[in-house]
């Protein structure tokens, strides 16, 4: 075919297992990628992007937002969910259909039926933004795993143990692929690789990642 987007919408689905509770989504979002993209833009616009810091007072490179009942925030007082948008005091926006549709398959398909997320964190890299290891360890439930699609620029995602110090995999994350950990894996370390300059035909410029989760 000549259609110069048919290799990029027609990307084989295959499930890699990555660990006992833990596989990755190849391609699992590709079909929805259209309704997903403009609604995270619809999202961004009313609760802007904004570089939160850390407990420690370090600026985080990558930009953060939420959608859902629930977001994370990180202040000088630490990580944790609100209900509430610290940059307006008002609700976050409602989670958009078509993420929570995504969510609940891709937790399905990994092996988590009857996931329902409260909480969808939405990162955005810019080149050359990072994420250090660290453990998703502020929800109430570590029974329920984080649904993670990666949309625009490709990354190195990197997969440790339950200890920072552990060796970590470099998995290459890429448009449209959904990373699930839970179970025995939910505490992993992990983490983002410096994301390397490119230009990417949907998001441009960037990499978006969103995460879901139960948190409350
Ligand atoms: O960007 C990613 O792929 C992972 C993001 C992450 O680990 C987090 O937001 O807690
Ligand atoms: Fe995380």
């Amino acid at each position: 075919m000549s259609d110069l987007f048919s290799d990029v919408t027609e990307k084989p689905v295959w499930s890699e297992h990555l660990g006992p509770g833990s596989v990755l989504l190849h391609a699992f979002a590709l079909q929805a990628v259209d309704a997903v993209y403009s609604d995270v833009q619809q999202v961004i616009q009313q609760s802007k992007l904004r570089q939160m810091v850390t407990a420690g007072g370090y600026q985080m490179s990558v930009s953060t937002t939420n959608c859902g009942e629930l977001g994370w925030v990180s202040d000088l007082k630490g990580y944790r969910y609100e209900r509430l948008d610290p940059l307006t005091g008002l609700p976050w926006q409602p989670m958009p259909e078509s993420l929570e549709r995504l969510a609940k398959q891709a937790a399905e398909a990994a092996g988590y039926p009857g996931f329902e997320p409260d909480a969808c964190l939405i990162n955005r890299y810019d080149v050359g933004c990072k994420m250090s290891l660290h453990q998703d360890r502020n929800e109430k439930d570590y029974r329920w795993p984080v649904v993670s699609l990666s949309l625009g620029l490709p990354a190195i995602f990197m997969f440790g143990g339950d200890e920072r110090s552990d060796k970590y995999s470099n998995i290459l994350l890429e448009h449209g692929d959904i990373m699930v950990w839970g179970g025995p894996d939910r505490m992993r370390f992990h983490g983002v690789k410096q994301v390397k300059p490119g230009e990417h035909p949907v998001c441009g410029q960037t990499r978006i990642n969103l995460t879901w989760r139960k948190a409350g």
